[in-house]
Order: structure tokens, then C-alpha cells, then sequence
């Protein structure tokens, strides 16, 4: 009843209609969205090749992190390699280096089209396409923005082009692009092509980074916020790490199941940090009576995480980060369903098992092998947010000492 989305003429302007795999068209989201959870478990779990490439990317990361000497550093463009590249594995099947310009301008590009849809002109585009007529006189960021939208899809078709004339239609998919194509071959010689047309996989391909870039990036740099802000909870960390896999030992998910307390701060850490506030819009997509309210079919509906994670009726001292309250008398973890960083229902995050392997492998691995600590003693990281869908701890300093 609720897994509608939105038609909203924003994403008229910038996917070209209702596609993809975030904002598609609500009578086929079911198809696409099957379909692209078949492939992200495909490449997760029937042949592990995202779990290889965190676990590498990760090692690359530490190895760029010592460089530093224990100088400060700002840990935001090494997230946005390590996260940015395990999504160029996914979708084109190759990674980038960390200083890969190409990476970080399709990041930036990625983020100025996300503040579009959070700007004022954004709203307005909303209500009507035509104040973009007064986009200039509001410092002309809607017209700025969609440059840099054309940026990004200009690059997305040249590697959908270059796979076309690499692809063997009859082998094992190299990617998601690869998986896609020999979908639409298959379906073009049994007649039904339905939605998976060329467009549709450019725009599926365009929210993978969209909606698993810099959610999976901040999560794991606002964990490590909360680690200078919590030194007793990074000590208990670093000593189940050194207890149950010791200091060298590979860490792959297998050992996910042994680390019950850097579960439970992952949990705790993803219920106070309250990632999207807002979640993302929902459309009902029938008349709905909830008590004494009817809502009415097409009414957008903005479910509002932080009203359970943040209520202190449900979570005493919201505000603070407590991993004990999910562990039991015995110190196992417990699950707790009442936390939905990934929202809930039929519009429930497609890439969570993505994400949960990601952040578990940087956070076990990065504690393994280093302590995090303030810039200067005492000295610590505001709890200041850059504005956004994402709440995302303003860039902050820290510095990486190698654990001894
Ligand atoms: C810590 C990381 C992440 C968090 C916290 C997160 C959270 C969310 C949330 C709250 C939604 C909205 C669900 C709703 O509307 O009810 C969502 C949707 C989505 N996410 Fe994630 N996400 C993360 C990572 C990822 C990754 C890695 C991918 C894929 C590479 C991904 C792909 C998607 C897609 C495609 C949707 C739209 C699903 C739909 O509309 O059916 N996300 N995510």
C-alpha cells in the first residue's frame, strides 16, 4: 500500500522520467527491483567477488592511511574510493586507483545532483517546471546542477557502449551492465522486452551510485566519529578483535558471527546516527485507513526513521551510543528490529546485504590494525552536520595510529 513513489518532475529533468530503480515507475518497480537483487546476490554471494574486492580495497586503504605517520587526516576520500569502488566492480568490473580523478568527479558530480533535489529550486521544480525560470536569479544551482547530471550520464553510456562491444552474450556476466545486457537479449528473442530497455539499465545503473556511494561511505566515517567521541566502546572493540582473530589473521563475514560486541556498536552506531532521516518519499499506492485517517491513494508519505530511534520511550539516553543494550546476559548479540536503518517493506534498501558486508569488513579490518584518535587530545569533532538527505558529520579530522 505504501511502496509507491512519487512522480516527480525533478527526476523528469534528471533520469528523464520515472526509471531506475529507486524512483521507477510504480506498475513494474517489482520486475527491476527482483531483478537487480538477483544480480547483487549473484555477485555477493554465489561467487564472492564483492566480499574479495571490500577485503581489498580495505587493505589498500590501511596501506594509504599509514602513509600518514599519525598526521591528521580527513578520512572522506578514502571512503569514497574503498565504497565508490566496490560499486565500479559491481556495475563495470573493474576498480579505480585511490587517486583516480575520474572517481572523485563522478563523487562530486553524484552529490551536487543529490543537494538538487534538496535545494529550494528543487521544491520549487516540484511544484512547477516553470520557476526554473527564475533559476538564475537563486545563484543558478538547478541549471549547474543538471550539467553535472549530464556528466554523469554521459559517462554511465560510454561504459554501457564499451560493454556492448566486449560483452560474450554467452559466458558468465563480468558485472551488473554485462548481467543486464544478456537479460534484454534474452527477452528480445522470447518477444518480451517489457521495461528492459536501454534506458532503464542506464538509470538503474546511475541509482547504484546514487543510493550506495555516500549512505555506505558516511556510515562507516561517522562510525569512526563516534569512535573519538567513545575511546571505552574502540577499546572493547580492539580487544574482541584481538581475542577472537588476533592482530593478523584475514577477516572475512564468516567471522561476522565472533565478533557479538562490534555487532552490536554497528547496530547502535546505525540506530544513533540516524543516516536518512526522512527516509526516502513514499506514494500510497491505494486508499489507506490508518486508525481514524484516511489517506488517500497517491498521497506522498515521508516515514521518519529517528521518530523509534530517537524515542526515548523506546531507547533510554537515545542520544548516546550504548552497544551493551544489544547484547544479552550471555554477551551474544541480539538483533533488534525496532533499529531499520535500511527502512522496512516492499521499498526496504536493495542494497542492505551490500552494505552490512561492507561496513562490517572496513570497521573489523581498519580496527584490527589501527587506533583512531582526535586531532589533539581532548580536541573533539562536533557533532555538526552538513545539510542534506544524508546526516553526515562535517569533515573532521583524525589522527591513525598504528596499534602496537
Ligand atoms: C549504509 C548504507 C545504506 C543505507 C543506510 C541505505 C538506506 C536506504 C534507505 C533508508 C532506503 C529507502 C527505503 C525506503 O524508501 O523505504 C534505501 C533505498 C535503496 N537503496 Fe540503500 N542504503 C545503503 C546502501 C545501499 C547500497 C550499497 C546500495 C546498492 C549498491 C543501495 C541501493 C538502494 C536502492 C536501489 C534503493 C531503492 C529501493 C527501492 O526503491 O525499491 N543502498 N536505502
Amino acid at each position: 500500500m505504501f511502496a509507491g513513489r512519487p512522480d516527480l518532475n525533478v527526476n523528469n529533468d534528471i533520469l528523464g522520467g520515472a526509471y531506475g530503480l529507486v524512483f521507477q515507475n510504480n506498475s513494474w518497480y517489482k520486475s527491476q527491483r527482483r531483478y537487480a537483487l538477483h544480480v547483487l546476490r549473484d555477485f555477493g554471494l554465489g561467487r564472492p567477488i564483492l566480499q574479495d574486492t571490500i577485503i581489498d580495497q580495505t587493505n589498500k586503504m590501511i596501506q594509504l592511511l599509514k602513509e600518514f605517520n599519525e598526521e591528521p587526516v580527513e578520512l572522506t576520500p578514502y571512503f569514497t574510493t574503498a565504497v565508490g569502488n566496490v560499486i565500479f566492480q559491481l556495475v563495470f568490473g573493474y576498480v579505480r586507483e585511490h587517486n583516480d580523478k575520474e572517481l572523485h568527479m563522478f563523487k562530486h558530480n553524484l552529490d551536487s545532483v543529490l543537494e538538487m533535489y534538496n535545494s529550494l529550486m528543487g521544491m520549487l521544480v516540484d511544484i512547477s517546471p516553470n520557476f526554473k525560470k527564475l533559476d538564475h536569479l537563486l545563484g543558478g544551482h538547478y541549471t549547474e546542477g543538471l550539467k553535472k547530471n549530464d556528466e554523469i550520464l554521459d559517462y554511465l553510456r560510454k561504459e554501457i557502449a564499451q560493454h556492448k562491444k566486449t560483452i560474450d552474450y554467452e559466458s558468465e556476466p563480468r558485472d551488473f551492465i554485462d548481467s543486464y545486457l544478456q537479460e534484454m537479449r534474452r527477452r528480445e528473442k522470447t518477444g518480451n522486452i517489457e521495461e528492459f530497455t536501454d534506458h532503464q539499465l542506464l538509470i538503474a545503473v546511475y541509482d547504484l551510485f546514487a543510493a550506495g556511494l555516500e549512505t555506505t561511505a558516511t556510515t562507516s566515517r561517522t562510525f569512526i566519529f563516534y569512535m573519538l567521541h567513545y575511546p571505552e566502546v574502540q577499546a572493547k572493540i580492539h580487544a574482541e578483535i584481538d581475542n577472537v582473530i588476533g592482530r593478523e589473521s584475514l577477516i572475512t563475514m564468516v567471522d561476522q558471527a565472533r565478533l557479538p560486541y562490534l555487532n552490536a556498536t554497528i547496530q547502535e552506531l546505525q540506530r544513533v546516527a540516524v543516516l536518512g532521516p526522512l527516509n526516502l518519499i513514499h506514494m500510497t499506492l491505494e486508499d489507506v485507513q490508518m486508525g481514524k485517517y484516511k489517506i488517500p491513494k497517491g498521497t506522498m508519505v515521508v516515514p521518519q526513521i529517528q521518530s523509534v530511534h530517537l524515542d526515548e520511550k523506546v531507547f533510554s539516553d537515545p542520544e548516546c551510543l550504548i552497544p551493551e543494550r544489544h547484547l544479552d546476559e550471555n554477551g551474544a548479540f541480539r538483533k533488534d528490529d525496532r533499529i531499520m536503518p535500511f527502512s522496512l517493506g516492499k521499498r526496504a534498501c536493495l542494497g542492505e546485504s551490500l552494505a552490512r558486508m561492507e561496513i562490517f569488513l572496513f570497521i573489523s579490518y581498519l580496527f584490527q590494525k589501527f587506533e583512531f584518535q582526535p586531532e589533539e587530545p581532548g580536541k573533539l569533532p562536533p557533532f555538526e552536520y552538513s545539510p542534506g538527505l544524508i546526516r553526515a558529520p562535517k569533515p573532521f579530522n583524525c589522527r591513525v595510529v598504528l596499534r602496537k
